[in-house]
């Protein structure tokens, strides 16, 4: 049971983890923290948090648990207003979908990455963002990722591994670096793809028509295209390397599926569908073991 818990950035992310950990009973009150007076207002509001207050620091005072729930570009700036406030004791964790960003801002910061301080993200989420759209089932039968190093409390890690269990996550660590080679992949790849295809269709001659009458598929396919686009710049500039690498390769493959099709070689083309067929049956078979 967490007696109190600090979230600061209160939108999607961490209202809704306030929200699942008051339904499940694990959490006896919740102080905000946001530098947008409204979200704090809608928040209270809402009854996803107790109480608000403007400073990280005096978010963190008396809490078991601060979950920073801000954009990726703002969590060092978070970590810089908590120095000194954090007491023996109290776990610090976030949520951000890039991890050595985070790592780095924390050395930055504090010379150290903290004992205290427990990277983490939760692998759940929609395309909406801000408290309003904040739920409390979001993470059940989700995966979420926490990145200790060396440094990190065993107590710390606990608490947070906790936090993320009572709200029906199942987590998993490993390596920061781990943690961004494969989210490029599975994550910020498919973002900038779905932005990027929505934005190439735009451009063409026919672009009425071919957002007139698209199908089911198109607007499954560019479903994230809707996502927050500042932060997912930041995501993208935060995980530069990796997202460019991923892009490549990606690129390189479709180069590959054009030349086929260019060429005629249609049994090629049938043969890498039903490969991606195949694969993506499999991974539909590991989404549902999981629930
Ligand atoms: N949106 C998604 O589906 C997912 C997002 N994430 C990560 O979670 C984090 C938050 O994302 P969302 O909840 O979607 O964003 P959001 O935009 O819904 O909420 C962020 C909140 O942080 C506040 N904020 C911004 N800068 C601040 C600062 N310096 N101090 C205090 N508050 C500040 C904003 O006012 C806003 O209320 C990001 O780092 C993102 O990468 C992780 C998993 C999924
Ligand atoms: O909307 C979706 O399907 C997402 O992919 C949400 C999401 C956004 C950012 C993350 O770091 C993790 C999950």
């Amino acid at each position: 049971m967490i007696q109190r818990l600090a979230v600061i950035g209160v939108g999607l992310i961490g209202g809704s983890l306030a929200l699942a950990l008051r339904r499940a009973g694990a959490v006896a009150e919740v102080v905000g923290c946001d530098r947008a007076p409204e979200a704090l207002e809608r928040a209270a509001a809402r009854g996803v948090i107790d109480r608000g207050v403007r400073e990280p620091a005096a978010a963190v005072a008396g809490a078991d648990v601060a979950v920073i729930g801000v954009p990726v570009r703002a969590v060092g700036q978070v970590l810089a207003e908590l120095k000194g406030a954090v007491a023996a004791g109290t776990a610090v964790t976030d949520v951000a979908s890039v991890k050595g960003a985070v790592l780095a801002e924390a050395e930055a910061v504090y010379g150290e990455v903290p004992g205290w301080l427990v990277p983490g993200h939760p692998i759940a989420g929609t395309e909406y963002s801000g408290v309003e759209a904040a739920f409390p089932e979001l993470y059940e039968r989700r995966r979420v990722i926490l990145t200790p190093v060396t440094a990190t409390e065993a107590a710390a890690l606990a608490r947070v591994r906790a936090m993320w269990e009572a709200v029906g996550s199942t987590v998993v660590t490993m390596p920061a670096e781990h943690h961004d080679e494969v989210l490029a992949a599975t994550s910020h790849l498919p973002h900038a793809l779905a932005y990027a295809l929505v934005d190439s269709l735009s451009g063409w001659d026919e672009r009425q028509e071919i957002f007139e009458f698209a199908a089911g598929g198109f607007r499954d396919f560019t479903r994230i295209a809707s996502s927050d686009p500042q932060m997912w710049r930041d995501i993208c500039a935060a995980n530069r390397a990796n997202v460019v690498d991923a892009l490549r390769r990606y690129q390189a493959d479709v180069e590959r599926l054009t030349e086929r099709l260019a060429e005629g070689d249609d049994e090629a083309v049938l043969a890498l569908f039903r490969h991606a067929q195949q694969e993506r049956a499999r991974f539909l078979r590991l989404l549902e073991g999981r629930s």
